[in-house]
């Protein structure tokens, strides 16, 4: 499904990012890969280039800096000639810690692992229209259910569900064809959470990140809106009542009225 798609992977230089590039690449995907370490990327694209990528390009930069975040889509857009699916994956390296009143690093963690992510889509949109294209936003059981030493990533995770969730509603309204999939993952076994969570976490086996680089990209082409990875997180994200809640404050909004008076942009 995947074949000649042009894609954008965020955080590809290791980890999740860089085996769903390498899965792309088998798929025969146009990819632009983007990370902050140079050399890693330039691997990354040679060795896409090598498992069959369509073509394979990277855009070294940070996503703390937002003109970066945007550009990234934008040039994206021109080597590709357009673009059909944005993988949103980048986080900035997670410290677990308790929260000591540093509200300025708060600020760049939400920068980095959420405003960075509304801007690139932001930016994508208008070529996402024209393609019917997807959104595939990676997140975390964490951006669910509470659990202590993370804050600062917690609170960006459960921003990025509160947006995604909405614009997801907003879109279908609009009779947008553009698809959302939230990600929600377990703990995967990346050499960075391994490495941060040991001495940690105990009594938890981590889930392979290769399986969960095809569970991502399959429900990005599916057009699912949120997967759960492993399946056995997904009882804890199960809320019917919720889901119900949702349905009835939907029911309480006069649809046409809003959609005669906006446009979506
Ligand atoms: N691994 C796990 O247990 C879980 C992971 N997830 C989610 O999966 C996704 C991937 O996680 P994982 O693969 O473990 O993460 P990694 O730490 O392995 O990779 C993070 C990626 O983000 C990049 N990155 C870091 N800082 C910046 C920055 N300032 N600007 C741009 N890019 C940056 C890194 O590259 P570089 O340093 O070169 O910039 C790297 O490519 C994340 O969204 C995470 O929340 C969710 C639940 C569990
Ligand atoms: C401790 C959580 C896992 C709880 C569990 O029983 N899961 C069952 C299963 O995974 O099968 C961890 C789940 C997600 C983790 C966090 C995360 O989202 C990724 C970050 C990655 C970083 O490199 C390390 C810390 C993380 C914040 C990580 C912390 C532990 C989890 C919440």
């Amino acid at each position: 499904m995947l074949q000649g798609k042009r894609v954008i992977v965020t955080g590809a230089s290791t980890g999740i990012g860089e085996q769903i590039a390498y899965h792309l690449a088998r798929m025969g995907a146009h990819l632009v890969v983007t990370a902050r370490t140079e050399a890693k990327l330039k691997k990354v694209i040679s060795e896409c280039l090598k498992l069959g990528a369509a073509s394979a390009h990277f855009i070294p930069g940070t996503m703390e800096d937002l003109v970066f975040a945007e550009q990234v889509v934008t040039k994206a857009g021109k080597l590709m000639g357009g673009l059909d699916m944005l993988i949103l994956n980048h986080i900035a390296p997670v410290n677990l810690r308790f929260f000591n009143g540093d509200v300025a690093s708060i600020r760049k963690v939400m920068d980095i692992n959420f405003f960075s992510y509304i801007t690139m889509t932001s930016a994508a949109l208008p070529m996402l229209k024209v393609t019917n294209g997807s959104i595939v936003v990676v997140s975390s059981i964490a951006g669910k259910l509470i659990t202590p030493l993370i804050a600062d990533y917690s609170a960006a995770k459960f921003a990025l569900d509160g947006f995604y969730s909405s614009l997801q509603k907003e879109l279908q309204l609009m009779n947008v064809n553009i698809s959302i999939t939230l990600c929600i993952l377990g703990f995967i076994n990346t050499d960075s959470a391994v490495k941060s969570l040991s001495g940690i976490v105990e009594n938890i086996t981590p889930s392979p990140k290769e399986e969960c680089a095809v569970e991502i990209i399959k429900g990005g082409a599916l057009r699912q809106k949120v997967i759960a990875y492993p399946s056995s997180i997904y009882i804890s994200m199960w809320n019917p009542i919720r889901t119900i809640q949702e349905y009835f404050i939907l029911l309480t909004y006069n649809i046409d009225n809003i959609t005669r008076n906006q446009q979506f942009s």
